[in-house]
C-alpha cells in the first residue's frame, strides 16, 4: 500500500472539494473552538455529506469531555477520531473503547525523550500520529506549521500505523519521507495562504508531491 495523505483543517465545501478531487485518502475537520480552522457542529453534516465516501472522515478533538465527545460524533461521523491534546493512555482507551472507531493520537515531538511514551500509547491507540511539539507562545496543540527532527523517528517501529505531521509541505515532503519511513503524511498550514484559509493549488501540490516521492522511496531513488 502507498502512502496516505491527510488534509487537515478543512472547513469550507470548496476547499473539501479540493482535496477530494486531488485525491487526499483522509480529511480532517478540527472541531476545537481556539482553532483558525473550527468547524462548529451545527456545520458538520453539509461537509460530511460532501464527502460521500471519497476519503475517510478524521474529527479531530482536543482533550474532549464525554459530552463534547458525544456531540461531536453525531454531527461528524467520522471514520477516524484525531486525539490531539494531553490524553492519557487511560484515556486513550476509555475513549477507544466507548466510540467503537479508529483512534488516532497525535504525540508531540521535539527530542528523543518525547518518544518514551510510544509504546504506552501504541497500546491503546489504532495508529499515531508524530506532530511538532508546542513552543511555550503557540496557542494551540497543533496546526503551527513547524517540523521537528524527522531523524528522531528513523528505526521506530510502534507497531502500529504511523503519520508524519508538523510543517510539511510540497517542498519538503520528499526529504521527510527519505528520513522518516511512515505510513501517511499530514499537513495543515502547508496548503494555506493564511492560518485557516486552504488553497486548493497547494492542496493538489501536496498531494502530488508525496504520491511522487513515495514513489522514489519506494524505488530506493531516495535514500
Ligand atoms: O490545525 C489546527 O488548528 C489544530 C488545532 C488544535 C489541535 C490540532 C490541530 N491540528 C492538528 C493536525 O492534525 C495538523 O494537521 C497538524 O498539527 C499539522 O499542522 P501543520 O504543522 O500546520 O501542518
Amino acid at each position: 500500500m502507498g502512502i496516505e495523505v491527510k488534509i487537515c483543517g478543512l472547513s469550507t465545501a470548496d476547499t473539501l472539494e479540493a482535496a477530494l478531487d486531488a485525491g487526499a485518502d483522509l480529511v480532517g475537520f478540527v472541531h476545537f473552538p481556539k482553532s483558525p480552522r473550527h468547524v462548529a457542529l451545527a456545520d458538520a453534516p453539509a461537509l460530511v455529506a460532501q464527502v460521500r465516501g471519497r476519503a475517510k472522515k478524521v474529527l479531530l478533538l482536543v482533550n474532549p469531555d464525554d459530552a463534547t465527545l458525544d456531540a461531536a460524533l453525531a454531527a461528524f461521523q467520522p471514520d477516524i477520531v484525531q486525539l490531539h491534546g494531553s490524553e492519557s493512555p487511560e484515556r486513550v482507551a476509555e475513549i477507544r473503547a466507548c466510540i467503537g472507531r479508529p483512534v488516532m493520537k497525535a504525540l508531540p515531538v521535539a527530542r528523543a525523550e518525547d518518544l518514551a511514551t510510544v509504546p504506552a500509547y501504541a497500546a491503546v491507540a489504532d495508529r499515531l500520529l508524530f506532530d511538532a511539539k508546542p513552543l511555550p507562545d503557540d496557542t494551540l496543540p497543533g496546526g503551527n506549521g513547524r517540523p521537528f527532527d524527522w531523524n528522531l523517528l528513523a528505526g521506530l517501529d510502534p507497531g502500529r500505523p504511523v503519520m508524519l505531521s508538523g510543517g510539511l509541505d510540497a517542498g519538503n515532503l520528499p526529504l521527510a519521507l527519505s528520513v522518516a519511513h511512515v505510513d501517511g503524511v499530514d499537513v495543515s498550514s502547508g496548503v494555506e495562504t493564511a492560518p485557516g484559509r486552504k488553497s486548493a493549488e497547494k492542496i493538489f501540490a501536496f498531494v502530488q508531491a508525496a504520491r511522487a516521492a513515495a514513489a522514489q522511496v519506494a524505488e530506493g531513488k531516495v535514500q
